[in-house]
């Protein structure tokens, strides 16, 4: 089955609840030698050893644990790598060459071990034969070495799920929400029935009868007691009042008030005695009370409550006792009001001075617990930078970043894609990529290998989908990209819009394979979704990779077939012809991604590589002199001197250090103590870099995933119903949708159709129409359900309903 198939397939719901989705991490996490590891290697040097005996004298077991080591205790390779060094050495001798692994050791040297990623024998073709004859990986031209950074913090959502913001979320939540709700849900009740959570026990009434029936096997004759008047006890009143479900009032039944509701504890015998319903009735019969004196208290307590029968004497006497004397409450209310009297010049009452004075003993024992003090914001001081004469100075000698968001329909092979383009750049070492292989062989994805880089989570790689945004980053000669690898699946879409918030540019994946191309362009596959999506958020380059060609013998006409179809969709999307671009290439082989082809496509092609077109793609000019505004993708503790961090891209405007900021919809002041740039420290940032700022004068708590952060002198204000201009996909009508601004989404409602848009020019077709059509542009009216959202003129939106995308635009 193919993946896309399974995973149409799935139960999610079951499969969330089976998965245990830490085991990846755990291992990643160790970073020493562990047991398993060392068993392996271990075990791997036996094997190595009774192949190639002990009389080689340049293989030492040092070397042998390296090469296995190398490569993931792959036995065989290592011999081979091995046996073909040992051959290499002995040539190396006659003809003086230079040995290879000093070679080695200069390459080392010149790069930081943090960075190193490629093996050089890829690179100066002593590459053993048959080593990589089912890998169809490596080949990176040394051109083409970078100095790389390690990944970004990982955006919130792989933490927190797909909403956030502050404020209420209200109306109706993703799926996957939805589903890790249930989730969580699911495990709190489990674990509140193996910690014995008596206050469950005594309200549920199905576990409640659960237990009485096993105490009960015989029915017994029915006879019911004789009712019993009512006495109610207004003074205690309030120690019971029994929720709505616990009993039904029969039609000329008063509903017990404040006043009236009886007070079983203080006074057993004044207790009211209704007559037991007819399931207990039939359960019990006459021996009812009996049996609540046999039962255990607390059973019998909730009993009392369940079947609103009077409780037993026993259980009543009890809890009587249990309440007599004041309640820690009570203690400390007194000695409150007797101090606040004492203090006014009071005399304390005569009669009541002994108990006084035993609660004020009480008292002096006990501190009530102030609330935590905010944080103060400190003196920091803020150098009045001119920050947009700073950057234009710096330009010359920083490297642009740009955020390229992969898109296109599910398993096209984005992540595949990214992977290689990690790998052939050296993010991703030859170690890491054998590991993932074999990792990947033990569940029957082998060929997910490369996925792996990005698809990090359990979840996606036991189920070989990608579910979340994943963010990596690579730097070549002329720029540094973050990439964020968006999930194709239908599901996970909101994923992608917040992927694509962020994107300066799109890198449109396509299955070039028979069939597989037209179900990705027709009307339920996400390529024209997708890429209708990216355009309405802002993006205006886009770069179609026409993937996986190799299955197709590098077919020339398939090629131009898809180009052609492609083409004409973009334009009619919004882009121009000039800002899309087709490489044909393959993630699984690498031809044309960072390595030019050697066959196959070389016959007919001779453009660029993704990596050269991608080079070419320059980030559109941000406008950073306006007021600030950052959309924060995850809020977390940057360690002990950085309590408060946040990490998100700076969409417009500027800041520096001892700037006074605010997160919009929240009130909260902070002030920024440090900032990061792509890992580095800096004095300021603009628009268009991904930071992290680390932040004082403020509490985790105030700052949430999605939130606005503006300068606290320019603060975004909230809407609570707005004009947009959007893009129909879907017919419209006025109706309910969900709003989604990056990350965060909220239900609201069109409430009007204000007009129809001409494409072209952009004036009135029609006024108050009665619906707008797919593929019509037009002005329409939306209310916000719950609080009102951090949206300003401007600020983009897609517009869901029933798990389909049915607009997006800009809010007017
Ligand atoms: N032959 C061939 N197979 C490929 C190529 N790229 C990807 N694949 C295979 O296609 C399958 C899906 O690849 P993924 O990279 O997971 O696809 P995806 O688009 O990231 O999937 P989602 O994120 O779940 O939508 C895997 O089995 C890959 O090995 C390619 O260029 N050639």
């Amino acid at each position: 089955m193919s993946r896309h198939k399974i995973v149409r397939t799935m139960n999610l719901a079951d499969e969330l609840d089976d998965y245990d989705g830490d085991d990846y991490y755990e291992e990643e996490e160790n970073e020493g030698m562990s047991q398993a590891d060392k068993a392996k290697m271990a075990d791997g040097l036996r094997r190595v050893r009774e192949v190639i005996g002990d009389d080689v004298p340049t293989i030492t077991n040092d070397k042998i644990e390296e090469t296995l080591w190398y490569y993931y205790f792959d036995v065989e390779r290592s011999i081979t790598y091995l046996l073909m060094g040992a051959t290499e050495k002995k040539k190396q001798k006659k003809t003086a060459a230079v040995d290879s692994s000093k070679a080695r050791a200069t390459f080392w040297d010149t790069r930081d071990s943090k960075y190193w990623r490629i093996d050089p024998r890829n690179i100066d073709n002593r590459i053993p034969p048959g080593v990589w004859d089912d890998i169809p990986f490596g080949g990176v031209p040394i051109c083409r070495l970078a100095e790389l950074v390690p990944p970004p913090i990982p955006v919130g959502a792989r933490t927190t799920g797909l909403l956030g913001g502050s404020g209420p979320q209200p109306g109706k939540v993703s799926k996957l929400a939805a589903l890790a709700k249930a989730r969580s849900k699911a495990k709190a009740e489990k674990a509140a029935e193996v910690a014995g959570n008596d206050s469950s026990q005594s309200t549920t009434a199905v576990s409640l009868l659960n237990r009485l029936s096993k105490k009960v096997s015989t029915p017994i004759p029915v006879e019911a007691p004789a009712p019993m008047p009512v006495t109610p006890t207004p003074a205690a009143a309030t120690e019971y009042d029994p929720p709505a479900s616990e009993s039904i009032p029969q039609q000329n039944d008063k509903i017990p008030t404040e006043k009236t509701r009886p007070n079983f504890i203080a006074d057993p015998d004044s207790t009211p005695k209704a007559l037991p319903s007819g399931f207990a009735k039939s359960m019990f019969g006459r021996r009812l009370d009996e049996m609540l004196l046999d039962l255990d208290e607390e059973i019998a307590d909730a009993q009392l409550i369940y079947f609103s029968v009077a409780p037993s004497q026993k259980a009543a006497a009890k809890a009587k006792q249990g309440f007599e004397g004041p309640s820690p409450d009570d203690v400390v209310i007194a000695a409150q009001s007797q101090s606040k009297g004492l203090n006014k010049g009071q005399k304390a009452e005569k009669s009541s001075s002994t108990a006084t004075t035993s609660i004020q003993k009480g008292v002096d024992g006990l501190k009530i617990a102030e609330p935590p003090e905010k944080p103060t914001a400190p003196k920091i001081a803020r150098k009045k930078i001119d920050v947009v004469a700073e950057y234009e100075k710096s330009k010359a000698k920083r490297k642009e970043n740009a955020n390229l968001v992969v898109i296109g329909h599910v398993d096209a092979g984005k992540s595949t894609l990214m992977g290689r383009l990690l790998y052939d750049t050296g993010v991703v070492d030859e170690r890491t990529i054998q590991k993932y292989k074999q990792e990947a062989e033990k569940i029957g994805k082998s060929s997910f290998a490369l996925a792996w880089v990005l698809d990090q989570t359990g979840e996606e790689r036991a189920r070989g989908v990608t579910i979340d945004i994943a963010v990596n980053a690579f730097e070549t000669e002329k720029g540094r990209f973050t990439i964020l690898d968006a999930p194709g699946h239908r599901d996970f879409i909101p994923n992608m819009i917040a992927g694509a918030a962020q994107a300066d540019f799109a890198v449109l994946v396509i299955d070039s394979s028979p069939g597989e191309f037209e179900a990705g362009f027709n009307i339920r596959g996400q390529t024209k979704e997708h890429a209708l999506l990216v355009r309405s958020m802002g993006v205006q380059r886009i770069i179609v990779a026409v993937n996986k060609l190799d299955l197709l013998h590098w077919d020339q006409d398939r090629f131009d077939e898809i180009r052609q179809q492609m083409s004409q969709f973009l334009t009619t999307a919004g882009f121009q012809s000039k800002n899309v671009s087709f490489i044909p290439c393959s993630g699984l082989t690498g031809d044309n991604i960072v390595r030019k082809p050697e066959e196959g496509l070389v016959s007919w092609y001779s453009g660029p590589t993704l990596i050269e077109e991608l080079e070419t793609a320059k980030p559109v000019a941000k406008a950073i002199e306006k007021a600030l505004r950052m959309t924060i993708t995850d809020v977390y503790r940057g360690g002990v001197t950085n309590p408060v961090t946040i990490s998100g891209r700076i969409e417009v405007g500027n800041l520096q250090i001892g700037d006074t900021i605010i997160g919009i919809p929240g009130d909260e002041k902070a002030t920024v103590k440090g900032i990061e740039v792509d890992n580095e420290t800096t004095e300021w940032a603009v628009a268009g870099n991904n930071v992290q700022l680390h932040l004082a004068g403020i509490e985790m708590d105030h700052l949430k995933i999605g939130d606005v952060v503006c300068h606290a002198d320019s603060p975004l204000v909230p809407l609570k119903e707005f004009e947009a201009k959007i893009l129909a996909f879907e017919s419209l009508t006025p109706m309910m949708v969900d709003i989604h601004r990056g990350r965060l989404n909220a239900s609201g409602r069109i409430t009007k159709l204000v007009a129809t848009l001409d494409k072209g020019n952009g004036t009135v077709t029609k006024k108050k129409p009665r619906h707008i059509s797919p593929g019509s542009l037009a002005v329409i009216s939306i209310l916000v359900t719950g609080a009102p959202l951090p949206l300003e003129k401007g600020s983009r939106v897609v517009l869901r309903a029933d798990g389909l995308t049915v607009a997006a635009g800009v809010v007017e």
